[in-house]
């Protein structure tokens, strides 16, 4: 049985003459929680774009749930198109359609489900996403920003899926919403099993969230793993993103890890 979520090997994104991905690898098992992070333009969106089929790697090989996305059918695709979901910042929600017909969107779209199966599946999300009944007939506009983020996620939940996608699902929230938006996460990676992949800039969420963080920069992953690995490597984003002050702050607080000792001498002080 496939063991792997995802595997990424040799991969190259050239834009012209700009090299974004060079010899690329990376692997997410399933179950596991995600974490892509990386200075602006080391092509994390991109990334994630090309996981999704909705751009085609200059080399390498890209294989979702153990199909390769380059040489997938247009049935394949469909099938995995059923199997992910997907929660980007961008156009998060049709603000023509009310809460209820974005979650139920994607069903009415890809299964052409009966309306009574619809309503319910729909309801459901809205409980698993923390909504109440009530919100379903509410527009996008009359929603707060955390409530259109618990909307998108009732929809990227809407087909079931096995994979989620997050696009930096905090941003744009305050630190209490930020924190009620991974717990629920969390809550439902243990409930659904779900395999998690999300880019983030927000260091409290990724390290509550996280199963493996993923460090891109120089064009490749330089660092992979749970934070004690990923502080052992020295690079110069590692140590900005994680042991800047802030970072500093967030890693003392979390009491398994003990900064100063794996920074050794040098750096922990
Ligand atoms: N379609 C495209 N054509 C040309 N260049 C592109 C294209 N898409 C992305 N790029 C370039 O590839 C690089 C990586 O972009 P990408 O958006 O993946 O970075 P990112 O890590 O997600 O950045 P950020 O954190 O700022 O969102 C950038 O230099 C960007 O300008």
């Amino acid at each position: 049985m496939e063991t792997n979520a995802i595997e990424i090997r040799g991969l190259w994104t050239q834009f012209g003459n700009h090299i974004v991905h060079q010899d690329l690898d990376l692997t997410v098992k399933k179950g596991e929680i995600v974490s892509i992070v990386g200075g602006s333009g080391s092509g994390k969106t991109t990334l994630l774009r090309e996981i999704l089929g909705l751009q085609k790697p200059s080399r390498g090989t890209v294989k979702v749930l153990g199909i390769d996305i380059d040489k997938a059918s247009a049935s394949e695709m469909r099938r995995l198109d059923d199997r992910w979901g997907v929660l980007f910042q961008q156009g998060a929600l049709f603000s023509a359609l009310s809460v209820f017909d974005n979650i139920a969107l994607p069903m009415r779209e890809l299964h052409g489900l009966p309306e009574s199966l619809i309503t319910n599946a729909v309801l459901l999300k809205l409980q698993m996403a923390g909504l109440s009944p009530d919100d379903a007939v509410k527009m996008p506009a009359d929603l707060s920003g955390g409530m259109i983020k618990r909307v998108a996620l009732a929809r990227a939940l809407s087909l079931e899926p096995d994979l989620l996608f997050l696009d930096e699902p905090t941003a744009g929230l305050d630190p209490a919403l930020s924190d009620s938006f991974v717990d629920l996460i969390s809550g439902l990676h243990d409930e659904l099993h779900l395999t998690v992949v999300m880019v983030s800039h927000d260091l409290d969420t990724i390290l509550d969230l996280s199963t493996q963080i993923i460090v891109l920069a120089d064009k490749k992953v330089v660092a992979s793993g749970l934070p004690e690995d990923i502080l052992r490597v020295r690079h110069p984003f590692i140590e900005n993103f994680f042991l800047g002050n802030r970072g500093r702050k967030v890693l003392a607080g979390l009491s398994h890890l003990n900064v100063a000792k794996v920074l050794g001498g040098s750096n922990g002080k």
